[in-house]
């Protein structure tokens, strides 16, 4: 009974109303968390209920938190659910944050994720940190006790497009059942102060493998929120920090837009045109022309050998328009040859020149 009283009286919020957030919030509702709150600003699309299983086939194009919303009083009417249908910014998290007992990170980018760290950091708040790709996991705890936050292990965001998103990437539908049950565990672990929360380890689920392991994760006494002598003391300057340089390497690189090029498509004579993405995005679309050469394979470079046919008309695309400035610099390292990269990728052509392509 303390256990569950000490349960009712808390206040959680679950930042995303995606994939992890589906079994946080379930389980934590269904545990009986007094106060939940969810913030999220997208709306659920049919390909989210792979794996964002709080959301219905009938919630398709509904504001996620609406859908959260409702599912969770479905689950528990006994509790208080508050849904926020706004995006987490550096204006709105302190205050918002601040109403609560802990945080639980279950977003999906790099610029949230430091976001959320470091807010938690300035209130004090434990945060219950999941994340997911491909077939991997990972979940944590940070900002406990003694243990170290976000960015004690993770100083800086990778630089913008090294890390494709789950869309692009791809994750099994599974996965954040997994590592988000995980995080609804640590979430009522540390809420009633009970066993060994995961501060200080950080886990790491291989699916494939059906393997977890855990590395030790300890406090930079350097840290730049939690150090001795911080360099970010507000969420502005959090946000700063975050506002992520290209990829290495990254000056901008000749484009094509798509109107153009299905202007060249159109004369019968197109230049070449390469396909950076992955097989699984080539069945959901792809362009009437061109070969394959996935990026992987020009940054290993056994792919250049492909590529015989480069000139200063080769058009690279992939599916937004980075990974395909990245192989234009791949290959003008390589060879010296400065070819395109369609702007706005397959994403821009969909929208001005062929909409019956299926967007992803
Ligand atoms: N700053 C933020 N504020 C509020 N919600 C956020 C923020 N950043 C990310 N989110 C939300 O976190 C959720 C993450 O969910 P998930 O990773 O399952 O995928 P998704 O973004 O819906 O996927 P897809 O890339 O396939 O569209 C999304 O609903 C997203 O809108």
């Amino acid at each position: 009974m303390t256990g569950q009283d000490r349960l009712g009286r808390a206040r959680v919020i679950v930042v995303g109303a995606g994939g992890l957030a589906a079994p946080v919030l379930s389980y934590l509702a269904a545990a009986g968390v007094g106060r939940l709150t969810v913030i999220d600003d997208d709306a659920v699309d049919l390909s989210n209920l792979q794996r964002q299983v709080i959301h219905r086939t009938e919630d398709v194009g509904v504001s996620k938190v609406e859908s959260a919303v409702r599912a969770v009083h479905d689950l528990n009417p006994d509790i208080e659910i508050v849904g926020v249908p706004e995006r987490l910014t550096a204006d709105n998290a302190l205050p918002l944050f601040a109403e609560h007992d802990l945080v639980v990170d279950a977003t999906d980018n790099f610029a949230t994720r430091y976001l959320v760290g470091d807010a938690c950091v300035l209130l004090g708040l434990p945060l219950v940190w999941g994340s997911i790709h491909r077939f991997d996991g990972q979940v944590t705890v940070w900002s406990y006790d003694e243990g170290p936050c976000y960015r004690c292990v993770f100083p800086q965001p990778p630089p913008a497009g090294a890390v494709p998103s789950c869309a692009e990437a791809g994750v099994l539908g599974a996965l954040p059942g997994v590592v988000g049950a995980m995080q609804a565990t640590e979430a009522v672990k540390v809420l009633l102060r009970m066993g060994e929360p995961l501060a200080g380890r950080l886990m790491l689920y291989d699916a494939l493998r059906a393997a977890w392991s855990s590395v030790p994760v300890r406090r930079d006494p350097e840290c730049a929120v939690c150090g001795a002598h911080p360099t970010i003391t507000t969420l502005t300057e959090s946000a700063a920090s975050c506002e992520m340089p290209a990829a290495e390497d990254g000056e901008a690189v000749p484009e094509i837009g798509a109107r153009a090029l299905a202007g060249l498509v159109a004369t019968g004579h197109p230049p070449v045109v390469v396909d950076v993405r992955t097989d699984a995005e080539r069945e959901i679309a792809r362009l009437p022309v061109g070969i394959h050469v996935p990026i992987e394979t020009l940054r290993d470079g056994t792919g250049l050998a492909r590529l015989d046919a480069v000139d200063a008309d080769t058009v690279f695309y992939c599916k937004g328009g980075t990974r395909s400035a990245e192989a234009v610099r791949l290959v003008r390292d390589a060879t010296g040859v400065q070819a395109r990269s369609l702007a706005g990728g397959i994403l821009a052509w969909i929208d001005d020149v062929d909409p019956t392509l299926a967007r992803y």
